[in-house]
């Protein structure tokens, strides 16, 4: 019986809304037994419908909030959400670097479903040349990819070269999630190791209840990284969660609801090959 306490970190945006964001994270890290932390970047005025003020935090208080925990408590795996801007984005970096993170998720989060942009266009650059060359894992969206790559991706040969080019940049895996992959009926999520592709499929649930997906599915991988597991079964895990926590969402709100963050509980295993 392992009695460590397992804990992680979270570097992301707040969601009023409580689906995606650091909201998502904590209670997925908590569902999959890791403690979590937080360290926000900025704050949202959120709910399904859209984003309704976005208000990033100074770089003294994402550097104060990291500092704080590291210092005193520790963390076996970190990952981030929204960062917002260049300057945070160094912030993180230099953090990194300086705590010797190895279990480092990067989810580069740009625009909300709704269509608010949660990056500045600027930005993309520090995450390409100063987060990735020290992180473990990236998990872009399909047009996250196209925007980090430069180039657009329709087919999975697409995804392919775009995962290859990601990884050239310095980051030790690749993940480039499907869901943004529109009229397929089953969706492939890509893991690139450097070595080979692996490939997690599902079919695509019919709902509009998906808003923060991505966040819970890094999270998700972030929480078994903590756990010690290699980088195939924390993504076979994390594909599982999100796989429950869509199938059996809430129908909260009038737009884009959130995920069933305490589904897996339930469904252990899911519905994935
Ligand atoms: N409608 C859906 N049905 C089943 N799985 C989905 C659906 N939408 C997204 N997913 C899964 O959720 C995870 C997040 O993917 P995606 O929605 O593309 O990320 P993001 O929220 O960053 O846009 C991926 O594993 C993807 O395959
Ligand atoms: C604070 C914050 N972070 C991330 C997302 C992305 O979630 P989604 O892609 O589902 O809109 C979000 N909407 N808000």
């Amino acid at each position: 019986m392992n009695t460590k306490t397992l804990k992680a970190l979270t570097i992301a945006g707040s969601d009023s809304g409580g689906g995606a964001g650091i909201q998502a994270d904590l209670k997925t890290f908590q569902e999959l037994d890791v403690f979590g932390m937080s360290a926000l970047s900025a704050v949202t005025a959120q709910n399904t419908l859209g984003v309704n003020g976005v208000y990033p935090l100074s770089t003294e208080a994402v550097s104060k909030q990291i500092d704080a925990v590291t210092a005193d408590i520790g963390i076996d795996a970190v990952k981030t959400g929204m960062l917002f801007s260049t300057e945070i984005i160094e912030v993180v970096a230099r953090k990194v670097k300086q705590y010797e993170w190895g279990n480092v998720v990067v989810d580069p989060v740009m625009i909300a479903k709704g269509g608010s942009r949660l990056l500045q266009e600027d930005a993309v650059k520090a995450i390409k040349e100063q987060l990735l060359p020290v992180s473990f894992v990236i998990t872009p969206n399909i047009p996250e990819a196209e925007v980090l790559t430069n180039k657009p991706i329709r087919t999975l040969e697409d995804r392919k070269e775009a995962a290859k080019q990601l990884y050239g940049l310095g980051v030790k895996n690749v993940v480039i999630k499907g869901g943004h992959d529109e009229g397929q009926t089953e969706l492939i999520d890509l893991l690139y190791d450097g070595k080979e592709f692996h490939s997690f499929t599902s079919k695509r649930i019919e709902t509009k209840h998906t808003h923060g997906t991505g966040c819970t599915f890094s999270a998700a991988i972030t929480a078994e990284l903590a756990k010690g597991k290699d980088i195939l079964d924390a993504v076979r895990v994390a594909k599982a969660f999100i796989h429950a926590a869509i199938e059996n969402s809430l129908g909260i709100g009038n737009g884009h609801g959130p995920t069933n963050h305490w589904a897996y509980r339930n469904v252990r295993g899911g519905d994935v090959k």
